[in-house]
């Protein structure tokens, strides 16, 4: 399998799918001017066929919008990896050799094949599990976990049964100054969504780092029969460490939440999801075939935060198929949930999974909890 995980793939996040329609834009402008200078029809209506598609698309956020449409971010997708070399090679019939050295450099950043087939497979993928067309039409070898995971997306689980909002003053000190929205989602395990705990003033900042950060993608690894693993790529992180100006903040924003210690923790996790990326049922602790990041020095995951950084017009839930659970990201919202029992081992009801995006940038930003820094805090209480 001839895969890069390190190269940028456009289809994988938005943001990704930013840089390609800048780039596109970039060749519409090159192509504009050979059309106008040798007045060149065909290449005249192939620009206003684009132009058409792309039409009013002034601002960033009606940039960001189109292409966080599924069905847009293909067009764009097939348009530049398909398109491009054809017309390559028709402009090597107008240009001469130094004007085709700077189609040539740009046209050499078109998405490849494997974005192409990323492409192909988020939008099955989407189509699949938000069952686009055919409804009830499930496919017969889905394990009970997929099963609820597709229904689930579908937004298809029953509304919970007796659940609370209420203001929290309890969890830390400077909550009775200042207390929190929590709104219940499940009591037994415990998770949780406070209301308006990530900022506007924070999430712009988060994005505004993310532009300069390196970003890569993210994968699960899947062992198939008799072949060597596969890789399945499911959106954009990037990490904040010291250097983020806000990290601090959200830190003591998580330990006013939960009442855990981020010490020795505290960078946090950025993703941005492209269309159709979606991530699987997992666990975020220690499993088999996988060990994440810190978790020999700082021990195993015992709860996870996850901020929605934005609204998800269409699809992104996140859903815990053993629980019958299903979130809508909202923005400015924080969930939290354990991994654990009180003594620690694994609760496999934690399994979760994230829908695929249909609509909309799904940006977020995690912290997973470490057991180590939570030693005198947290008692240690036998399982029931
Ligand atoms: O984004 C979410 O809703 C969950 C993400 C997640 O499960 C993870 O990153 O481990
Ligand atoms: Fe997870």
């Amino acid at each position: 399998l001839d895969y890069d995980e390190r190269k940028e793939r456009y289809s994988s996040s938005v943001l990704g799918l930013m840089k390609l329609y800048e780039l596109e834009q970039q060749y519409i402008k090159t192509l504009q001017v050979y059309a106008v200078e040798r007045n060149n029809s065909i290449l005249t209506k192939y620009l206003s066929s684009i132009e058409l598609n792309n039409v009013n698309k002034k601002s960033y956020r009606e940039r960001e919008e189109h292409v966080s449409n599924i069905l847009n971010a293909f067009t764009l997708i097939r348009r530049t990896h398909q398109d491009w070399p054809k017309w390559q090679k028709f402009m090597k019939t107008i240009l001469n050799a130094s004007e085709m050295v700077k189609l040539n450099a740009i046209v050499s950043q078109a998405p490849d094949k494997q974005d192409m087939k990323e492409m192909l497979e988020n939008m099955q993928r989407a189509e699949k599990i938000n069952n686009l067309h055919a409804i009830d039409k499930f496919d017969g070898n889905l394990s009970k976990e997929m099963t609820s995971y597709h229904l689930g997306c579908r937004g298809l689980f029953l509304p919970p049964g007796k659940l609370v909002c209420r203001y929290n003053f309890t969890t830390s000190p400077f909550l009775r100054l200042a207390p929190l929205k929590q709104e219940e989602i499940n009591l037994d395990p415990y998770i949780v969504v406070y209301h308006d705990v990530l900022h506007d003033r924070e999430i712009a900042q988060m994005k505004e780092e993310m532009a300069n950060a390196h970003i890569s993608n993210a994968w699960i690894e899947e062992r198939k029969a008799n072949q060597s693993q596969m890789r399945q790529v499911i959106g954009r992180v990037s990490w904040l460490t010291d250097s983020s100006n806000f990290m601090d903040s959200v830190n003591q924003r998580i330990m006013d939440m939960t009442g855990f210690s981020m010490k020795g923790i505290e960078s946090l996790q950025v993703c941005n999801y492209g269309p159709g990326c979606n991530f699987k049922p997992h666990y975020d602790y220690m499993a088999e075939g996988y060990e994440p990041p810190n978790i020999l020095t700082l021990g195993d995951r015992l709860a996870s935060v996850i901020f929605y950084a934005s609204e998800v017009h269409l699809g992104g839930a996140t859903v815990f198929p053993r629980l019958d659970v299903a979130i809508t990201p909202k923005k400015g919202a924080g969930l939290v949930w354990y991994n654990t029992y009180d003594d620690s081992t694994h609760d496999q009801r934690s399994q979760h999974a994230v829908c695929p995006t249909l609509m909309g940038s799904r940006w977020t930003l995690t912290k997973w909890v470490h057991l180590s820094p939570q030693m005198f805090l947290k008692p240690c209480r036998p399982r029931k």
